[in-house]
């Protein structure tokens, strides 16, 4: 496990994506199998109505067998749509199984921005974040443009509102030690990797 003390977030974050992208195409299936195994049949995942997830990139755990399960039990799947003013700033946006979509500015596909599919994150049951880095201890490293930090944020200030559950998809080797907290950091409530629950 790498030891996060004597790097830089970002010589961190260079390493850990260096990590997931080294994976090879049947590692990631592999991967993506153990973790929908983790998640599937999860009390959190059955229970959730709202779930919000991501589609893969640069080398991320892949959660498309979710997303199809998702689908198939009738639940609302959700994908993050980054807004053009802010430009820091992202919604959550329902998609159906056959959804189009088109790559955004950094080449992730997305649905068509639509205010009336959008769903205010703090009314989703369950949002699955894509990370770069995590810890035991609900620390999350992402992309750095914080835009999951961002849309979460109210969470600091309404210490009593627990929805939605926040839970990182990883694959193993992303895990570090302890990453130091930012003050914007929002924990999650734990990371779910191909081997297991941190
Ligand atoms: N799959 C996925 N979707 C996601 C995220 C994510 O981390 N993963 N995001 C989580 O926040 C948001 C997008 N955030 C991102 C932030 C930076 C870069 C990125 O690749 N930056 C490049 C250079 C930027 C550029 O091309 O202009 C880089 O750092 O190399 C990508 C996504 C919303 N959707
Ligand atoms: N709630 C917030 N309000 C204002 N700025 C924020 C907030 N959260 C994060 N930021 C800003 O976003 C920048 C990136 O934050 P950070 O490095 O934590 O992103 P990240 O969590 O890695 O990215 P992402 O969530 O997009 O995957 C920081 O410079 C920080 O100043």
């Amino acid at each position: 496990m790498i030891d996060a003390k004597d790097l830089t977030r970002a010589q961190l974050r260079r390493k850990l994506r260096q990590r997931r992208r080294e994976l090879k195409p049947a590692a990631q299936r592999r991967a993506a199998r153990a973790l929908y195994r983790q998640l599937a049949h999860h009390p959190l995942f059955r229970r959730a109505r709202h779930v919000a997830l991501y589609l893969s990139n640069d080398g991320e755990i892949d959660p498309c067998l979710l997303i199809a399960a998702a689908h198939a039990r009738g639940k609302q799947v959700y994908l993050p749509v980054l807004k053009s003013w802010p430009r820091t700033s992202m919604v959550f946006q329902r998609i159906d199984a056959r959804e189009k979509l088109a790559a955004n500015r950094f080449g992730i596909p997305e649905p068509r921005r639509d205010s009336m599919r959008q769903r205010k994150v703090w009314a989703l049951d369950l949002v699955l974040l894509p990370l770069v880095g995590f810890d035991r201890h609900g620390g999350r490293l992402g992309m750095g443009g914080g835009f999951y930090d961002r849309s979460l944020a109210y969470r600091a200030r309404r210490k009593n509102w627990h929805k939605p559950t926040l839970l990182g998809l990883a694959h193993g080797c992303q895990q570090v030690d302890r990453l130091p907290m930012a003050s914007w950091d929002i924990p999650l409530d734990a990371t779910v990797t191909d081997t297991g629950w941190y």
